[in-house]
């Protein structure tokens, strides 16, 4: 049930898919449509529970490092080009955000300052106290490391309480659900649990250091109209990875 008034938790690290902004059967790589949808749920979020929001956002509808690497692509290089491909999402994102009334900023780990600031730690906990949207863009700024590892680590330096990670599958199951159509999806499930079975859902250097930092981890299926607002208020849906069943 959606607890607006009183939501559970106040300082969220929300993980938007990338290739969730992708439209099914599109040739954009970015629909506005489904962007300013998004937003406009944050939005609304951000103003019925008072939160403090931070935002990192995937590649995946651009490009991901480790597959044009298998292709022959030098690794680092490859990386580099996928942290470049969170920056058009955050810009994108932003605008919308802005347009749907909520004050947004990027703070880009790879300097860029003609279109986001750069990361600095310090303000962007205070942007968020000022009721601000702080998208954090360009990965950790460093090749080899996914943008869930981001959210681990970004929730883990401004303290947010959770991790919500906003995807295109409705929890984690035992196997991937888009290869295998009769895996079974768990309510809840531990850190130790997903590393030992190696599910895929998140990286394991993201499970470690949400599991090492204490930071549970929902996963939810953001194609569902109002998940990120009902997700972000404190409904209980998609799956909880914590230290305890
Ligand atoms: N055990 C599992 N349970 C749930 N999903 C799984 C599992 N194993 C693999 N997956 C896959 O993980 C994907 C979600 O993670 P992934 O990081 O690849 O995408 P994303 O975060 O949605 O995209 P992006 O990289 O653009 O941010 C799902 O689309 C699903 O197919
Ligand atoms: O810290 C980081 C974060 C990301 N990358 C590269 O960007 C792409 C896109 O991110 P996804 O998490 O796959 O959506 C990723 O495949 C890496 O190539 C990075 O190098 N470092």
């Amino acid at each position: 049930m959606t607890n607006g008034s009183n939501p559970p938790y106040k300082r969220i690290l929300l993980k938007l898919s990338g290739e969730a902004l992708r439209s099914p059967g599109s040739m954009d790589n970015i629909s506005p449509e489904i962007v300013a949808r998004i937003a406009g749920e944050i939005a609304d979020a951000h103003r019925q529970g008072g939160l403090e929001i931070a935002l990192v956002v995937g590649g995946g509808n651009f490009w991901r490092g480790a597959k044009a690497s298998v292709r022959g692509m030098d690794r680092a290089t490859a990386d580099y080009v996928g942290m470049l491909a969170t920056v058009m999402n955050a810009l994108a994102l932003q605008s919308a955000i802005e347009r749907a009334g909520v004050p947004c900023i990027v703070q880009s780990a790879i300097e860029m300052k003609n279109v986001a600031e750069p990361f600095i730690r310090l303000k962007a906990r205070n942007d968020l106290a000022d009721g601000k949207i702080v998208i954090f863009a360009a990965g950790t700024g460093n090749p080899f490391f996914s943008t869930d590892t981001t959210a681990a680590l970004r929730a883990s330096e401004i303290n947010a309480e959770i991790v919500m990670k906003a995807t295109s599958v409705d929890g984690v199951y035992d196997a991937d659900p888009k290869k295998v159509p009769d895996a079974t999806r768990f309510d809840t499930i531990t850190y130790q649990e997903c590393l030992r079975r190696e599910l895929k859902v998140m990286d394991s250097t993201a499970f470690t250091l949400c599991m090492d930092n204490k930071k549970p981890i929902i996963v939810f299926d953001m194609h569902t109209p109002n998940n990120i607002t009902r997700a972000l208020l404190g409904e209980r849906i998609g799956t909880i990875i914590s230290q305890e069943h």
